[in-house]
């Protein structure tokens, strides 16, 4: 059967769709007007200000789902990034998204947005809203595998603090950035556990503390006020002190978005905390699992660097992604719910 698009109106948007560690990435790569900015952060803006429509009609309902992820290619600024990248998900726009860049390295790879592929590994320069970050793919017999990247400087910004956390009182947190900004703190502390307990009891835990980490501490970035909010927070096992065995976390960002995958800047993020706390050397390689999916990321620090006045570190974070499908989405004029709603199972509905 040869498949014909039916009637529609506007663009025809094609995506590849990919997972990586069980997380959703939908690669947009045509059927998008032009972007425009004079830089990826003010293309990101710019995509919040005027195309959000888009946004929504990708990754909500009915062809995305509350917990869909996407990666529009832009142009860098930067003369060494092979591609940009805007990040979108439930509720807006990120600047980091260590999932994304492990699939976007193979699909650079795969279609030739890099000159010539290196065996055994190619190196893809991704320019992320956070910054320049530099992914190595494997490559053999023509074929991509495995991804590792190094992403911007990540640093613990705050550490011990404590916040009033509604319905749980005083809950001492952690808050440490890696391309995006994250509060830690251990599932233990709301009688969690992030591989056995309910995923909507993880979640209400997990937007509690977000909300209060929101509202009651204040964050800087040295390079951009566009770097300054909190992403979301992520529950730990409580392992921080290195060990040969994994390490579990749960990852709740955005609108109480949940990351089936380890959360690349996460464990960016995680590891320059660990670090910080002398709990991790350089070079240490960690382990590190979703509590969601059970899927696992490598994490190390490699380097010592500084980002502003923070002492900071380069993260390696590895995992490997994988192909899922091509789609080319639509819009018939007569389909009320064409737009996009969002619904999870704990809110009412909402039409976008
Ligand atoms: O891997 C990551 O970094 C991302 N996954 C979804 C939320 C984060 O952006």
């Amino acid at each position: 059967m040869d498949l014909q698009l039916p009637p529609h109106e506007g663009a025809v948007i094609s995506v590849v769709d990919m997972h990586t560690g069980g997380e959703p990435l939908r690669v947009i790569v045509s059927g998008y007007p032009e972007v425009r900015g004079d830089s990826v952060l003010s293309k990101r803006r710019y995509a919040r200000e005027h195309l959000d429509h888009l946004r929504r009609f990708l990754m909500h309902e009915p062809r995305g789902h509350y917990d869909m992820y996407g990666a529009l290619i832009v142009d860098s600024e930067i003369p060494e990034a092979d591609l940009g990248v805007l990040f979108m998900h439930n509720d807006g726009y990120s600047t980091m998204c260590g999932h994304a860049v492990i699939a976007l390295g193979r699909f650079a790879v795969d279609n030739k947005l890099v000159k010539e592929p290196q065996s055994p590994e190619t190196q893809v320069n991704i320019h992320c809203p956070c910054g320049l970050v530099k992914a190595f793919v494997e490559y053999s017999g023509g074929k991509t595998g495995g991804v590792r990247f190094h992403s911007v400087p990540a640093f613990a910004f705050a550490t011990d603090v404590t916040v009033t956390v509604e319905g749980f009182g005083e809950v001492v947190v952690d808050v440490s950035y890696g391309g995006a900004f994250y509060a830690f703190v251990s599932a233990q502390r709301f009688g969690l556990d992030v591989n056995k307990s309910r995923t909507r009891d993880l979640v209400d835990a997990a937007t509690a503390v977000t909300k209060a980490v929101k509202s009651q501490v204040k964050l800087h970035h040295p390079t951009s006020d566009d770097l300054a909010f909190l992403y979301g927070t992520i529950l730990t096992d409580g392992k921080d002190e290195f060990s040969s065995d994994p390490t579990a976390n749960i990852c709740v960002f955005a609108e109480a978005q949940v990351d089936r995958s380890p959360t690349g800047s996460g464990v960016t993020a995680r590891v320059a905390l660990q670090y910080h706390k002398g709990l991790i050397q350089l070079n240490q390689t960690r382990t590190f699992q979703s509590g969601a999916t059970g899927s696992q990321f490598t994490g190390k620090a490699v380097q010592e660097t500084k980002c502003g006045g923070f002492r900071a570190v380069v993260v390696e974070v590895a995992g490997r992604a994988f192909y899922t499908g091509v789609s080319r989405f639509v819009q018939e004029p007569d389909d009320e719910l064409a737009h996009g709603f969002l619904l999870n199972h704990q809110g009412p509905f909402r039409g976008s």
